[in-house]
């Protein structure tokens, strides 16, 4: 959780390198002059790279809102079909069957490398509300997970320390399109990709060699293999600099954009030194697929709870990705269920865990070498049907070879019903999400569910995609403005007498409703629900 943060004077930085945020004594840490000159370093050589790429989604999203698909692309053809295999990977990264996430809360951490999970991803992006001192305490969690220092006593006495064996860690920095306001080079805000990676990487890569562990990586919503080319050239760079090995980092790029799908082959080419093997993102991946295809009346989805793995879209993207990976000789890791255990409810509690084990039953039987749990209750849960379902420490002899996806197939429109309850659904959980966001919160259980900002984009897309097309429900009820409206205030009523107002913050409540409600009745689609809720998060935190 955010701390008072008391005024006290930052150091001086280079020239051109100016920290905006508050500062506070413990920043120091990580935000050193050496630190951020390496930082600046990235931002000045790729800086312009980065918007150069970020304008590009825009010019391919508009041809995409003129009816234009994605698609294979015929440019790199040679690519996919010739023979070729990414570098080979560390032991420690062998086996990878269950892997935990979580925001970079310092508790959490410990809780996380803690759980049993093979691996531990401490996530900058969907789980983490980019506050300045979310972002920078973070850093400082992460430095001294590393050195295995990091301890934490609760309000109630509790205190947590590293066990002996803990996980493995990846850092997930924020997604391309993230700014880091607070840090300005040369007089402009700069990338929060290149700040979290920049700063974790500068601290740490030493550290983690001489453990026996390396820097790894979760690179989020990449769109085309340009941008993993970008990722790759910045960690060039970065090894160079430091006097690092060139194929030291290692880095699992998650498939959850529907265009990336068509270039699965080529954003593992593009980081074949540093390659770390693919993961099936779906919920950002069924955002994407509304955001992708948002101009097309025919693409108008069921409601969210109806949109599972066992779609024909998401089977054949997960079923491409094994079989992308293991012909490239890596890992084609599975994805997340969103749910979480329930506290008081055996019988409600084991109908998820049965929920969760048909998920990670389906995914070790289709050849994926691991899977995600958002919570320490459910990784043995996971990791008992991965060890009965998969002998050696991954499956990446299963070629998956009788595997045929067709583009047809990635685009195939999900089928099923759209409710008023699932409309309502949508508004409880997003502008929930929303408050808990502007309040410091990236991950909170609602209804049971794990909520992040990917699933809570998915639900704000599909009110916006229904208001838009004036979608009909199962009723025959047209979604129209009046509709959304009325909706909408009863939903706010509801959420006062569940008591969200006090628990969020009425500010953040009031602020997330505005912001939601203007998102969702927009004549166009706004493209992250994190850049409008940026700028209006507290600057000062
Ligand atoms: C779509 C995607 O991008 S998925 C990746 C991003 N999402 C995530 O990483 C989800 C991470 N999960 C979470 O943040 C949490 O599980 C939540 C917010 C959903 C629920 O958290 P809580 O309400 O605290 O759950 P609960 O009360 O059951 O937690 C019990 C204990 O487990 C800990 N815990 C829960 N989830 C995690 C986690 N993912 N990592 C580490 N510790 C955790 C809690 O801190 C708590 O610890 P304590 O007993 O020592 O106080
Ligand atoms: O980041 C993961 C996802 O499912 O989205």
């Amino acid at each position: 959780m955010p701390t008072e943060v008391p005024s006290s004077k930052s150091p001086a930085f280079s020239a051109g390198v100016e920290v905006k945020g508050p500062w506070h004594p413990d920043y120091a840490e990580v935000l050193t002059p050496a630190a951020l000159d390496f930082v600046a370093k990235l931002v000045r050589a790729f800086g312009e790279r980065r918007e150069g790429l970020l304008e590009r989604r825009k010019q391919v999203q508009a041809a995409w809102r003129k009816g234009e698909r994605p698609h294979f692309l015929p440019e790199t053809k040679s690519v996919r079909d010739a023979q070729w295999t990414v570098a080979p990977l560390p032991p420690d990264l062998q086996d990878r069957r269950v892997e935990i996430t979580g925001p970079v809360d310092r508790k959490m951490i410990i809780n996380a490398l803690n759980s049993g999970a093979n691996v531990f991803m401490a996530d900058f992006e969907d789980a983490n509300s980019p506050t300045w001192d979310n972002v920078v305490r973070g850093q400082v969690n992460l430095r001294d997970a590393v050195r295995r220092s990091i301890s934490f006593t609760g309000d109630n006495g509790k205190h947590y320390a590293l066990v002996d064996k803990p996980a493995v860690l990846f850092v997930r920095p924020r997604g391309w399109h993230l700014p880091e306001r607070h840090v300005e080079v040369d007089g402009k805000p700069i990338s929060g990709s290149l700040f979290d990676f920049g700063l974790f990487f500068f601290h740490n890569v030493r550290e983690q060699l001489a453990r026996g562990t390396g820097p790894y990586f979760y690179l989020p919503k990449m769109q085309s293999h340009l941008e993993a080319r970008l990722w790759n050239d910045v960690f060039l760079m970065a090894q160079d600099t430091l006097g690092i090995p060139r194929g030291t980092i290692k880095a699992t790029v998650l498939i959850e954009t529907l265009p990336a799908a068509f270039e699965m082959d080529e954003i593992l080419y593009e980081l074949r030194e540093h390659s770390a093997g693919l993961n099936c993102g779906r919920w950002d991946y069924i955002f994407s697929f509304i955001k992708t295809l948002q101009s097309d009346t025919s693409v108008v989805l069921p409601d969210r709870g109806q949109v599972t793995m066992d779609k024909a879209f998401l089977n054949a993207y997960s079923q491409l990705l094994i079989q992308t990976c293991h012909r490239r000789g890596v890992h084609a890791m599975g994805g997340m269920a969103a749910f979480i255990p329930i506290k008081g409810d055996a019988a409600a509690n084991e109908a998820v865990l049965e929920k969760v084990r048909a998920d990670k039953l389906r995914e070790v039987k289709n050849g994926h070498d691991g899977t995600w749990v958002a919570h320490p209750g459910l990784v043995s849960i996971a990791r008992d049907i991965f060890d009965a379902n998969m002998k050696g420490p991954n499956q990446l002899a299963n070629k998956r070879e009788d595997v045929r996806v067709t583009e047809a197939d990635l685009l195939k429109v999900p089928s099923g019903t759209r409710t008023e309850e699932g409309l309502r659904h949508n508004l409880r959980v997003g502008i929930q999400y929303t408050a808990a966001w502007l309040g410091g919160l990236g991950c909170v259980p609602l209804y049971n569910l794990m909520e992040d900002a990917a699933t809570a984009e998915i639900s704000r897309a599909q009110v916006w995609q229904w208001l838009h097309h004036g979608a009909s429900l199962d009723d025959g009820r047209k979604v129209t403005p009046e509709l959304f409206q009325t909706l909408l205030s009863e939903e706010m009523a509801h959420l006062e007498k569940e008591g969200v107002h006090e628990k969020y913050g009425r500010e953040h409540v009031t602020r997330a409703r505005e912001l939601f409600e203007r998102l969702s009745t927009a004549p166009a689609f706004e493209d992250f629900l994190t850049l409008p809720a940026y700028a209006a998060l507290d600057a000062n935190r």
